[in-house]
């Protein structure tokens, strides 16, 4: 079999075809793109001027399955700058394959966003770390891809990145800073965390001894998902910025009555929903773009309005 033949992935021209079958549709522009993670759909409902397609009416997407991801991509304004957002994510234990969960960032470099924002529900493992804190990523550990599960293995097209793309640099310095700055500025500092996540397959949560295990590996966070779409989206040459809410702590000890849920995890995205849309709001209103294209006149430069 030649190696193509086992690449469940998408051809340029398939990426191209929904792509444009999207911009044929609406006439906003989005220079910035929007992961929410489970629970954390609400950011999607800050977009004005909305226009929205169930993932079930897009060519070639998939569809959500899991509770807490609506299934909806959403082009609208936040803030006045023009962004689109997956209400909802595809994950691998879904049983979809890797390459399948991540046509979403090629859609979305497609249609000329240059910046990704990713969301998600993570279970903390740092034992500083609170239930509500907000991590943003500093780094990753791809476990599914040391077992050679990666959304880039098979022939690789040209016209999206290079062969080998290089991940030291996959979360985007500035936009860490602009998180913290933006975070100080709405008092969110004692709740603002700098970490790395690690990315396992699911849908089983992790035992105390792959907690344990994990952090002595350097994790601070545990998910499953996010990382995929970064590698993805850093091949074809998007900057990225991430953030996990934590909404559990990963139990560490035999001792504990603990048990992660992800109706726990639903309930914590509830409680911190609105300060995270405002976190992610106002980093929009202030990423600098080449082609900064869309300034409305009616800005919302008000840090605290939503
Ligand atoms: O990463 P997101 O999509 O936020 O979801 C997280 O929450 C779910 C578990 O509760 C898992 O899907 C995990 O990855
Ligand atoms: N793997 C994993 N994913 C999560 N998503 C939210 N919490 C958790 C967790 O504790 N573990």
């Amino acid at each position: 079999m030649h190696p193509e033949e086992g690449n469940a992935g998408y051809s340029y021209e398939e990426c191209r075809a929904t792509a444009d079958w999207l911009l044929a549709q609406v006439d906003i522009r989005p220079l910035v793109g929007i992961v929410c993670g489970s629970g954390l759909g609400g950011l999607a409902e800050m977009l004005k001027d909305q226009v929205a397609f169930n993932y079930k009416d897009i060519p070639s997407f998939p569809q959500s399955t899991v509770h807490g991801h609506a299934g909806r991509l959403v082009f609208g304004t936040l803030k006045g700058r023009a962004c689109v957002c997956m209400q909802g994510r595809f994950h691998l234990y879904e049983g979809y394959p890797i390459q399948k969960i991540t046509l979403p960032m090629r859609i979305f470099k497609l249609l000329g966003v240059e910046t990704v924002i990713l969301t998600n529900a993570a279970g903390g493992l740092n034992q500083d770390y609170r239930v509500g804190d907000i991590m943003i990523l500093k780094d990753h550990l791809n476990m599914p891809g040391f077992a050679g599960n990666n959304p880039l293995a098979g022939l690789n097209d040209e016209r999206f990145g290079v062969r080998f793309p290089c991940m030291s640099d996959a979360y985007d310095r500035d936009l860490q800073q602009l998180a913290f700055d933006v975070g100080a500025e709405l008092g969110y500092s004692d709740f603002l965390r700098k970490g790395v996540y690690c990315v396992l397959g699911g849908p089983s949560f992790e035992t105390i001894a792959e907690c344990r295990m994990l952090h002595t590996l350097g994790a601070d966070a545990v998910g499953m998902s996010t990382v995929h779409e970064v590698l993805v989206a850093r091949h074809c040459g998007m900057r990225c910025f991430a953030l996990s809410l934590i909404t559990n702590q990963a139990v560490m000890d035999y001792e504990s009555e603990e048990k992660a849920n992800h109706e726990e995890v639903l309930e914590t995205g509830k409680l911190r929903a609105e300060q995270l849309e405002r976190l992610v709001s106002n980093m929009v209103l202030r990423i600098q773009h080449n082609n900064n294209n869309n300034n409305n006149e009616d800005d919302d430069n008000d840090i605290n309005s939503y």
